[in-house]
């Protein structure tokens, strides 16, 4: 099969940083939160989770660009951070030299060339989130040709479909959506589960959803969005690509996200592994003018404003409404 190392291998790098994050949130004392320049926060998991996939793709792709959302200059200058992280990495990767894993999370090249192969990584999408004891995903996605071809998502807290809590999920091009549930964060010798989006193309039970945290997309407009459509129930709001997971799953239907800032522009580690996932899955993935997303104009969706995820079957008519609700604020 087409790409077998390459979904071997983003698995077990995937299956060990969930189990990494898993193992962080144990010590919830001290989660080892830091503040970024932007302000957002990030954690020693963060850091570990990229560490233990950077080394498993170096291992094997010596030749590939990987593109990770964190860098290890918060951890040069704090050694206690640091050995906090050195802990939590050896315990998934063995026995590993601090030179190693900073040079692991460091792993992008100088020269990016976002039109050829690479991959993409967000070590913990949804940080609040998973500082809350909510939802949160480790995403991983290879993306050729400005197109995501393999992504895989690690959600610790999100239901697999066997009513146990936590899954991994994965879609490869060409082959379709599976998803294993937590079982296979120790042994992917567990049976996987091929998911297909929901059927069902009436508004009427459709149920969306949105970020939990307000300054991440514009309720408002998403709730006149689904009035014209006709959605009535009221949305699914939480953190991370766990989303993208809800669409590819039949949870949900659609996945809104309009930013609620100004000229935001996404990030492609935000996105690259949910879209081939819901695709794969039978659903459709744009942005608010339904163009395709490109994943070929840098670290940002540089050429798509406004994110929606859908079964396929509403998807026109969610466009139809953005459209509507654009000509009324002319
Ligand atoms: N103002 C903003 N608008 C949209 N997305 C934002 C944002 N600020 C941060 N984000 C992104 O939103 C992601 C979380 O998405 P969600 O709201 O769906 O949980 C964050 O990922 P990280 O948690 O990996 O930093 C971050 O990249
Ligand atoms: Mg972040
Ligand atoms: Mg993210
Ligand atoms: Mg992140």
């Amino acid at each position: 099969m087409l790409y077998q190392k390459e979904l071997e291998t983003a698995l077990n790098a995937v299956g060990k940083a969930s189990m990494l994050c898993q193992d962080a949130q144990k010590d919830f004392v001290n989660p080892g939160t830091v503040e970024k320049q932007d302000r957002s926060p990030v954690t020693i998991a963060d850091f570990g989770s990229q560490a233990v996939i950077n080394l498993a793709l170096i291992k094997a792709f010596p030749n590939d660009p990987v593109i990770g959302e964190e860098d290890s200059a918060i951890l040069k200058e704090n050694k206690e951070l640091c050995q906090k992280v050195m802990n939590l990495v050896r315990k998934q990767s063995g026995d590993i030299s601090e030179t190693q894993v900073l040079e692991a999370i460091d792993a992008e090249p100088i020269d990016k060339d976002f039109t050829r192969r690479f991959w993409t990584v967000d070590p913990i999408d949804g940080t609040k989130g998973f500082l809350r004891g909510e939802q949160y995903a480790v995403a991983l996605a290879l993306v050729e040709n400005g197109r995501p071809v393999l992504g895989v998502l690690g959600c610790p807290n999100f239901p697999a479909d066997n009513g146990k809590k936590g899954c991994i999920l994965y879609g490869l091009k060409g082959q379709g959506s599976f998803m294993y549930s937590s079982d296979a964060l120790k042994s992917f010798d567990t049976i996987e589960k091929k998911i297909s989006v929901a059927r069902d193309s009436s508004a009427e039970n459709a149920r969306f959803c949105e970020s939990f945290e307000k300054a991440h997309a514009s309720h408002d407009v998403h709730a006149q969005i689904c009035r014209i459509v006709g959605i009535k129930a009221s949305p699914f709001r939480m953190d991370s690509q766990a989303k993208y997971a809800a669409v590819a799953s039949g949870k949900a239907s659609v996945y809104l996200r309009l930013p609620r800032v100004k000229g935001y522009k996404e990030k492609i580690w935000d996105h690259a592994a949910g879209v081939i996932i819901v695709e794969e899955a039978g659903g459709r993935v744009t942005d608010f003018n339904g163009s395709a997303l490109d994943f070929s104009a840098g670290i940002s969706l540089l050429n798509n404003t406004g994110i929606l995820a859908t079964n396929s079957h509403l998807h026109e008519d969610v466009l139809k409404a953005i459209k509507i609700i654009r000509e009324q604020k002319k």
